[in-house]
């Protein structure tokens, strides 16, 4: 069998009366649709030991071999020849390359699926060793390294030069998720222990979004439970913008009463009940607001603050605002009331919800009064002092500004500034005078000045 057509017609006797209306109509077929015929019937020929002259082959055999044939060609994408009265199997070039690019489309599909997967994988690997825990639709991978910001967001180098000055070299877990998710545009709940590093995982976002200074207003705000917290945020939020001009605002006493419109503000850190007052006297204009971070929000949401925080969110009326609480501890009633003003929010939690962080040893105290707190704390730093190892005195200083906000944090506003300073200030003498007497005591006990 040389060819497909020699193969298809053996042994086929065509009745040439019985066909003639077909035979006629392709009497005046064209040139190479005869030759395609003849060609068969000489192997026709061939095979019955000469020409038959009743016997002749049919169209509809054309037909299937063409068919047959061009089916093969059209997934090669190769253009065939068309035999007259068969448009449907007519080929085209736009049919081939229809196919094709099909073919292409489902390809790239199936290699985008596989990628995904493949990603999938590793940010689960990722959440698992850092203890990330999420929820949301579509959650955004988590960081791998601080230089991803560069790669991955468009992050301006002086960003990751402020890092390197001071010694971060990796995201901490809350940083690694919240960073991704409101780069990526989302709104977020994020929930990390105390002293977890969730103070940079909105400021380094919103830097990288706003990319530089604008006259238009202000466009990002950070609400903080108390005056103490807000002027902190500043202070972190300056570090990690220097080298970039940009204004970033604490709210004091004395910019409560000024014009904003006079005042160049790209981020304004407030408290509730700061804020609500400039807005009250219409002093401030937060219509192009495109960041509110609500700092502590389980503070902020208690129902003292809600009627601030109430009046800060409606006059944050741009529609793309991008909103996100951080907390250390997410309560469903905070949770439930936050998401009635979110959008598809996402919600990352860093180890058990509302649990401790398991670097911090935490001690239960009962204390009768306010002084009776101040002498709890006091023999509390007083027992780690005792250890008199550095790291334990280190620790101990991170854990009375820990202990001291939160002292403080549980009347936020009922005490007076002044007051609340000298009572931080009253804390720390302790610590060191205290620290002082124990290294003497070293020194003069076994002659060792430690
Ligand atoms: N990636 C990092 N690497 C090392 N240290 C970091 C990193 N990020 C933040 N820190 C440091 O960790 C400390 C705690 O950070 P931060 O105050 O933001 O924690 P927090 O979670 O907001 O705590 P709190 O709930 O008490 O407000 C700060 O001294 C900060 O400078």
């Amino acid at each position: 069998m040389e060819n497909d057509s020699s193969f298809l017609f053996i042994g086929t006797k065509f009745d040439r009366k019985k066909f003639s209306k077909d035979f006629d109509r392709f009497k005046e077929k064209k040139k190479d649709a005869d030759s395609v015929v003849e060609n068969v019937v000489t192997e026709d020929e061939k095979e019955n030991g000469g020409p038959e002259k009743e016997i002749v082959p049919v169209p509809v055999s054309v037909s299937v071999s063409v068919s047959v044939s061009s089916r093969k060609r059209k997934r090669k994408g190769m253009v065939m020849e068309s035999v007259d009265g068969f448009r449907v199997f007519k080929p085209s070039k736009k049919v081939g390359s229809e196919f094709e690019q099909e073919e292409e489309a489902v390809d790239i599909v199936a290699q985008r699926k596989k990628e995904l997967n493949r990603q999938m994988e590793c940010d689960a690997l990722l959440r698992k060793k850092y203890n990330i825990h999420t929820s949301g639709n579509n959650v955004p991978s988590p960081l791998s390294d601080f230089k991803e910001l560069m790669t991955s967001y468009q992050c301006e180098p002086y960003i990751l030069r402020n890092l390197a000055k001071l010694g971060f070299k990796e995201p901490t877990p809350i940083q690694r998720q919240a960073i991704p998710v409101l780069l990526s545009g989302r709104e977020c709940f994020a929930c990390a222990p105390t002293g977890s590093g969730k103070t940079l995982a909105f400021i380094c976002p919103m830097l990288i979004k706003l990319k530089c200074s604008s006259a238009d207003g202000i466009r990002a705000v950070i609400l903080c439970p108390t005056r103490e917290l807000a002027a902190q945020t500043t202070r972190e939020c300056k570090k990690l913008a220097k080298g970039k001009k940009f204004y970033v605002r604490l709210m004091t006493s004395e910019l409560k009463t000024a014009d904003f419109s006079k005042l160049r503000c790209d981020i304004l850190i407030s408290t509730p009940r700061r804020l609500q007052f400039s807005i009250r006297r219409k002093r401030l204009d937060l219509s192009r607001v495109e960041y509110l971070v609500l700092d502590e929000s389980d503070k902020l949401f208690e129902l003292s603050l809600m009627k601030q925080i109430d009046s800060v969110v409606k006059a944050c009326s741009n529609p793309s605002i991008i909103r996100s609480l951080f907390s250390a501890t997410l309560p469903d009633r905070v949770e439930e009331l936050a998401r009635t003003i979110m959008h598809d929010a996402v919600r990352v939690i860093i180890g058990r919800k509302n649990s401790a962080s398991e670097t911090i040893k935490q001690t239960l105290l009962f204390a009768g009064s306010e002084e009776g707190k101040l002498l709890g704390l006091r023999q509390s730093f007083a027992e780690v002092f005792l250890q008199d190892d550095l790291i334990s005195r280190l620790l101990c200083y991170a854990a009375a500004a820990s202990i001291e906000k939160r002292v403080l944090l549980s009347q936020p506003g009922r005490r007076k500034l002044g007051a609340r300073i000298s009572y931080i200030q009253e804390i720390i003498t302790f610590v060191k005078s205290y620290y002082g007497s124990s290294r003497s005591r070293t020194a003069a006990g076994d002659g060792n000045s430690g």
